[in-house]
């Protein structure tokens, strides 16, 4: 009887965190050279040793309050025991990679199927790279001129270390999302196969409220499960107007509890890629906000209509959290202690992302200090971590964890 049940659980922001997948960096963030920096979505060289070590903390630091940690890499080294999945998922990344020539994307095929399970989920995340690879081709084509000094045949995915973008778990079923960067591309397809072929997804009760190969972006940074019957999702750089409408026309067709979209629109900037790097929540009543974006948000509800979703102007934030959450206050806790220049750096380094992993207890990096004290001040439990090479992929505790299973407030 159990096994009907939904494995996938999330009604809140803040409600007890029971598991959550994270991916520990590996050897794709070796491949991160000043040259790719940019295409690569880094802004720095991080040092993989100590990065590691800081993961490493982040994850204790879950499982000390009760949370199972899921790892990307285990769960497709898993699937990846079974040849048939191993062959269509090399396939199609071989076909994603464009290398464009016959011979030696079959050459690369054959040497990927003779690795174990274990290496093959490890090249898929670090990507191939031409030296590890001895070609026998003898008839070069166009494209093998052309792309000589490209370094990889796979590409590396360096930014999978922020599980919360490829997917996002809303009720009981998943968003693979649609992936606003080629850098990000391949992270969605693996957790599609994750989804289709791990028995813990039980994708037979899971229900797919979007999914990769859509045409709008949508990403996980820019959505946040408010209630069990609001979802706020920004609007942003990364993430679609189309996408949110979509995205919700699903949720209001298929599932008993959401009613209500905020689809929240935030500067189209790097340094604000997505909501939750602005904005999140850490109580029932309680949020954090960076204040350089407070006047420049908009805020729209989508709720069910006949053939698209509704749409309606909200006149600010404030007044839109307490009206769909039934509050008759709210506390927007100004990240940076009231200081513009400390509240800008502190941002920038990601203050203002936190992860709730209980009502008012939130994790944070220790770097932040001016945006910790504040929140301690309003009365939030804040476990510190060390974030100083985890922080230069511009990504915090929220952008690193994609939560699978929250208890019901
Ligand atoms: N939710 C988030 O804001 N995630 C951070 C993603 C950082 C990554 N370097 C990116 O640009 O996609």
């Amino acid at each position: 009887m159990s096994d009907n049940k939904p494995f996938l659980q999330v009604r809140s922001e803040i409600g007890k965190l029971k598991a959550v997948m994270l991916h520990r960096p590996g050897k794709e963030l070796e491949r991160i050279t000043p040259q790719y920096l940019h295409e690569l979505l880094f802004d720095d060289i991080p040092w993989l040793k100590k990065m590691r070590n800081e993961h490493d903390g982040f994850a204790d630091a879950l499982r000390t309050n009760g949370c199972t940690v899921y790892y990307y890499e285990e769960m497709l080294e898993e699937i990846l025991r079974d040849d048939k999945i191993k062959e269509q998922l090399v396939a199609e990344v071989l076909e994603k990679s464009n290398i464009a020539n016959p011979d030696l994307e079959a050459q690369i095929k054959e040497f990927l199927m003779k690795k174990t399970s274990s290496e093959v989920a490890e090249t898929l995340i670090a990507g191939l790279h031409k030296k590890d690879f001895q070609e026998t081709i003898r008839d070069k084509r166009l494209v093998d001129y052309i792309k000589e000094e490209y370094p990889f045949y796979i590409n590396p995915l360096p930014n999978l270390y922020f599980t919360r973008d490829p997917g996002a778990v809303i009720g009981n079923g998943l968003c693979i999302n649609s992936m606003n960067t080629f850098a990000r591309e391949r992270e969605t397809m693996i957790l599609k196969y994750i989804y289709t072929f791990h028995s813990t997804f039980k994708k037979e009760v899971t229900p797919l409220w979007y999914d990769y190969h859509k045409k709008y972006s949508l990403e996980g940074g820019d959505i946040l499960v408010l209630g069990e019957n609001v979802v706020a999702i920004g609007c942003s750089e990364r993430t679609s107007a189309r996408g949110i409408e979509d995205v919700a026309a699903n949720l209001f067709s298929q599932d008993e509890k959401v009613r209500q979209v905020l689809a929240v629109q935030i500067p189209f900037t790097r340094a604000y890629m997505h909501l939750d790097t602005v904005f999140t929540m850490v109580d029932h009543d309680k949020f954090t906000i960076y204040p350089g974006v407070e006047e420049k948000l908009r805020v729209f509800r989508l709720s069910p209509g006949k053939t698209h979703p509704k749409v309606e102007v909200l006149p600010d934030l404030q007044s839109a959290l307490k009206e769909t959450l039934n509050l008759s206050a709210i506390d927007l806790i100004q990240s940076g202690g009231g200081d513009e220049v400390t509240a800008a750096r502190e941002q920038w380094n990601d203050s203002t992302n936190t992860l709730a992993i209980a009502p008012g207890v939130v994790i944070t990096y220790d770097r932040n200090e001016a945006s910790n004290e504040t929140l301690r001040k309003h009365g939030i439990k804040v476990i510190e971590i060390e974030g100083s090479e985890l922080v230069r992929g511009r990504g915090g505790p929220r952008c690193m964890s994609m939560p699978l299973v929250r208890e019901d407030l």
